[in-house]
């Protein structure tokens, strides 16, 4: 055990993160997080089973450059009736371009004979030749105690044995992991406890999974123990429910204890953009209530909250977002209060003295707006666009007179199912009357079309605006075909991506709201006139 405060970080997200129902890293995935983790300054980043799979033979072919970070091969120990010079697996393992390899190998005596069927002495040699042949073979070989604490509470001489087999084999880590996620924060504090007293010359590492919702509370408990190293991945990825997740770990352990680790501040302002790559990697959203990094992280939305935020941040958050690279928001909904809506006029740089009247009326407006169902939590456009309204700032760009969509489903003559949409739309442009036509794929891309075409040649920003996202939800599905539904429009440009909102009863006309909130908004942020 070292007494030290220094806790060294690895990161399983190319191994056991690649274990998660979904997750299908490629090559290129790979490298581009292996960088972003050395960025980070975490200590070593696991990339994989070399042998297991044509990706990771590729990806340890030609391995990332890392500036910071150890480059780690994972495999198992060789099987059983084999030399370890002789058994395929390790032979991957030492041919890989690895600076360090980990090793698992079975610690509960329930699994060796379960799933290795031999005995536990063999197992025992299993582990010490095994670990051996890696440490003689790369400049560093650590040992992962699979199931270690169900083995402990179920035969803990034999778990310990295991223990000390790897040692004798000159492992450099002795990883305990809580395999099945089964165990809680004050077990892991006593077992780690125990370990670190018996093996006192030995370097001690946690690996927990996440089926307790406790790996992270576990990996601290470990530390507290005399656990100094820290397994885990981004966003706690990993086999069933996850890992513990590294991006909380080393927000928690900068921020919030006197453990030291290879994350200097500079790079900890990097947690969230390193998450998000993940995220985006995986083509996934990024999870809004992740710990520290999510976009509600540090979202304010209660009024109360709000006021105070106002005053001093430190009334309603934990630790200043800046730190790990976040932001804070003041949203806007039926829980605000007149200090959330000051806030976002003051973002878009609205001059109002608080005590105007409009300030209220805009509050009310809202409360009425959202309990009818709209949303204003994320449509900010729309937001930004009711506010400028009621003070008078938004110009008539264009006034709907009618709008008639229709839909022919049909059989072809060849058979073939067909579907088509139509719209018709009638504006009226500064007093002058137009209507367009316009074929679409489905109701509202047609709507979409025929809006632009009446607009475009008097508006002709409108040309790089594109239609990104269309969400729909029902907001009072006890009322069947007659329920209120909710549509938020996400639309992109030049301008960045907004998103929009429309309540309607009847979805088409709830999406023409969101859409013409979606160009009125494009037409306002570059600043376009009504023709005269
Ligand atoms: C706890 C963890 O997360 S450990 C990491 C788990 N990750 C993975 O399994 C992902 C990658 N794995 C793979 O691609 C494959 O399982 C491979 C290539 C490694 C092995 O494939 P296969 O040879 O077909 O074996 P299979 O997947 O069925 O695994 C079971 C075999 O491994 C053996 N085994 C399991 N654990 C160990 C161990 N620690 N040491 C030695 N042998 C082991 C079993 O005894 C069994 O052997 P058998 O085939 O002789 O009966
Ligand atoms: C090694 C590993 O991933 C585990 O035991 O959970």
């Amino acid at each position: 055990m070292t007494d030290d405060k220094r806790i060294y970080l690895f990161d399983s997200t190319l191994r056991d993160g690649a274990q998660t129902n979904g997750v299908d890293f490629t090559v290129s995935d790979k490298t581009a997080i292996a960088q972003g983790l050395d960025r980070l300054g975490v200590d070593y980043v696991e990339g994989g089973w070399p042998g297991a799979n044509p990706t990771d033979n590729a990806f340890f072919a030609e391995p990332p450059e890392l500036k910071h970070a150890r480059f780690v091969a994972f495999g198992m120990t060789r099987r059983s009736g084999r030399s370890p010079d002789n058994d395929p697996g390790l032979a991957a393992l030492v041919n890989a371009k690895s600076d360090a390899a980990c090793l698992v190998g079975k610690t509960w005596d329930f699994h060796v004979d379960l799933a290795l069927g031999v005995s536990n002495e063999e197992n025992l040699e299993m582990i010490r030749d095994s670990i051996a042949h890696l440490q003689a073979n790369k400049s560093e070989a650590m040992f992962d105690a699979e199931h270690f604490f169900d083995g402990f509470k179920s035969n803990r001489d034999y778990a310990m044995a295991c223990l000390r087999a790897a040692q004798e084999g000159g492992a450099s880590w002795l990883v305990l992991c809580d395999t099945n996620g089964g165990t809680l924060p004050h077990e892991v504090e006593e077992i780690v406890g125990e370990v670190c007293r018996q093996l006192p010359d030995s370097r001690i590492a946690i690996h927990a999974h996440n089926d307790t919702e406790n790996a992270v509370a576990n990996s601290l408990a470990a530390v507290r123990s005399g656990a100094r190293q820290i397994q885990g991945t981004l966003n706690g990825l990993g086999e069933r429910c996850g890992n513990a997740n590294l991006v909380s770990l080393i927000a928690s352990l900068a921020l919030k204890t006197d453990y030291v680790t290879g994350v200097s501040d500079e790079q900890l302002k990097q947690l969230k953009s390193v998450s998000r790559l993940l995220d985006e990697r995986l083509n996934r959203m990024s999870q809004k209530s992740a710990a520290y990094v999510g976009d509600n992280a540090f979202a304010h939305k209660g009024g109360l909250h709000v006021s105070a935020v106002e005053k001093d941040p430190r009334s309603y958050e934990h630790v200043n977002p800046d730190l790990v690279g976040n932001v804070r928001r003041i949203v806007v909904s039926d829980q605000a209060g007149r200090a959330n809506i000051l806030s976002r006029l003051n973002e878009f740089g609205i001059e109002i003295d608080p005590k105007d009247e409009k300030v209220n009326r805009l509050v009310e407006e809202i409360k009425e707006r959202e309990f009818y169902g709209y949303a204003y939590d994320t449509a900010e456009a729309s937001f930004e666009l009711l506010a400028r309204r009621l003070l008078g700032d938004i110009p008539e760009y264009f006034t709907l007179q009618r709008f008639r969509v229709m839909d022919d489903r049909r059989w072809n003559a060849r058979g073939e199912l067909v579907t088509e949409s139509e719209a018709t739309v009638n504006l009226s442009i500064n007093g002058e009357a137009t209507m367009t036509v316009a074929e679409g794929n489905g109701p509202v891309d047609a709507l979409d079309k025929a809006l632009r075409k009446s607009l475009l040649p008097v508006y002709p920003v409108l040309e790089t605006m594109r239609l990104m996202d269309y969400k729909v939800r029902i907001l009072t599905p006890q009322d069947g075909t007659e329920a209120v539904t909710r549509v938020m429009i996400e639309s992109g440009g030049r301008s960045g991506r907004w998103i929009t909102v429309g309540v309607s009863a009847n979805i088409i006309d709830a999406s023409f709201n969101a859409l013409s909130d979606a160009i009125t908004w494009k037409l306002f942020r570059t600043s376009q006139t009504p023709p005269q």
